[in-house]
């Protein structure tokens, strides 16, 4: 290898165009840190036109991503196109093969392709590095496998998507409609090309399968997260949310319990006061409980050119450095299975919201249903008088198995006094 490493840069949107603008800007402050140079050699990206606004003269254009990988100028490839399949996919497996790191910030890749890719890399002896494919710009990955690296990991969540969190504190604190503050978070360079990942889950659950990956020990097991995004919550829930002293947050949430382990991706109710209810806009928190450290805590910009660029270019460092620890923090062949818990056993708080005509017996009809399941009712609101009209009615259980709530939620649903699909929430602890 030379003294400079030598980049090929598989991407030129937002996440490469800031690969780029850091490589430059502080280009001698990296190298004073690793002791060599890096530069990127060929760039790879669809449109060879498109005016970025960055300087390309005296790199190499490759129009086929497959063949930047496998160049003899290129010593690491920067992975920054997305998808889980297709171009992606073959580019790092091309580089993998051709002997070349790797670093991606496609989450949706190594959630589907992580422990295959793993092997690949692990069994040459290469790096194959993410740090940006999760959390952005906050080293929660490298936080995992080096600084709390001496712990039993039982339970790591937080709000793993910018789009979301910038959709859910935008509608709380202006109000404005969820469709226009999506296309803002698009024009901002933080949505998926797909943005139906952001608000579905998706890319919530993607970065989950692999903290919990790396957290736990266990490969990478996407299937079993249960997801739920966030277009059913709507302005009454989030300005109801508040009054009961809660925020609604797009939580990732994964637990051992016992031998399996719970993965989650849903709305949830945060308590006013929580550490990471105040966690707004773009900005991504990780919350950590390992058994020595006790709780850790990590936040800040979960999407973006800048922050995710930040993270790319730290896994260069490491490279640059001559750092490559195991994939998953370590060895792929020691990562154990561990059995799937289905969210049916969640027992937890529910905040439930009705829409009802207003008229006699039918919350008589709600709560006996509830109480047949044997959920049983914390705190009820019912709003203004609308004789024979559909008037909202809130309830927050007591602690209650998912399972039944979800059955009596199915016989309430069918009622013909309730008029539109009723909304749950999950309520979380602090
Ligand atoms: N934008 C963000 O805030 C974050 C993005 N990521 C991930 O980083 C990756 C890139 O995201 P963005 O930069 O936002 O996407 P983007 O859409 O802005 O850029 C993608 C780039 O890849 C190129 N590309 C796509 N398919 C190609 C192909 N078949 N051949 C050659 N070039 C191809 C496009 O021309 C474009 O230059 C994705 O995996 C995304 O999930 C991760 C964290 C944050
Ligand atoms: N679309 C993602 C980008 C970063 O991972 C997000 O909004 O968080
Ligand atoms: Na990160």
């Amino acid at each position: 290898m030379s003294q400079t490493i030598r980049v090929g840069l598989a991407g030129v949107g937002t996440v490469g165009a800031g690969v780029l603008k850091i490589l430059e800007t502080n280009g001698d402050l990296i190298a004073a840190r690793c002791g060599r140079r890096i530069a990127v050699t060929a760039v790879s990206a669809r449109d060879r036109t498109k005016d970025r606004g960055i300087d390309l003269s005296g790199v190499a254009w490759e129009d086929d991503p497959r063949a930047l990988a496998v160049r003899d100028d290129v010593d690491v490839v920067v992975e920054v196109m997305g998808g889980a399949n297709g171009a992606a996919l073959e580019t790092v497996e091309a580089a993998l093969g051709a002997g070349k790191d790797v670093v991606t910030a496609n989450k949706a890749l190594i959630a589907t392709h992580g422990t295959r890719l793993a092997t690949l890399a692990e069994d040459r002896g290469l790096a194959l590095a993410f740090e940006a494919a999760v959390a952005g710009g906050i080293p929660v990955i490298k936080a995992l496998k080096e600084g709390l690296a001496a712990n039993r990991i039982d339970r790591v969540y937080g709000i793993l998507n910018g789009t979301c969190n910038y959709i859910l504190s935008d509608m709380e604190t202006s109000g404005r409609a969820f469709e226009l503050v999506l296309r803002e978070a698009q024009a901002l360079g933080y949505a998926e090309a797909d943005p139906t990942f952001d608000v579905g889950g998706i890319d919530t659950a993607h970065k989950l399968a692999i903290l919990a990956a790396v957290a736990f020990g266990m490969p990478v097991n996407f299937d079993a997260v249960h997801v739920e995004g966030i277009e059913q919550v709507s302005a009454e829930d989030i300005a109801f949310a508040r009054e009961l002293g809660y925020r609604i947050k797009l939580l990732g949430m994964a637990r051992r319990r016992g031998d399996g382990v719970d993965q989650r991706v849903h709305p949830c109710m945060v308590p006013l006061g929580a550490p990471i209810a105040d966690v707004d806009g773009v900005e991504n928190a990780v919350v950590t409980e390992g058994d020595a450290v006790g709780r850790t805590i990590l936040v800040g910009r979960g999407a973006g050119e800048g922050p995710t660029a930040s993270a790319v270019v730290a896994d260069l460092v490491d490279i640059a450095r001559g750092l490559r620890l195991p994939v998953f923090g370590q060895p792929v062949g020691t990562l154990s299975d561990v059995a799937p818990i289905d969210i049916a056993e969640r027992v937890g708080v529910y905040y439930l919201r009705l829409t009802v005509v207003d008229k006699p017996g039918v919350m008589a009809a709600i709560t006996t249903t509830l109480a047949r399941h044997e959920v049983s009712i914390d705190q009820m609101i019912q709003r203004g008088r609308a004789p024979g009209a559909a008037v909202p009615v809130v309830i927050i259980t007591h602690e209650t198995r998912e399972a039944e709530m979800q059955a009596a939620l199915a016989e309430i649903s069918a009622f013909d006094t309730v008029r539109e699909a009723p909304h749950l929430i999950r309520v979380v602890g602090s």
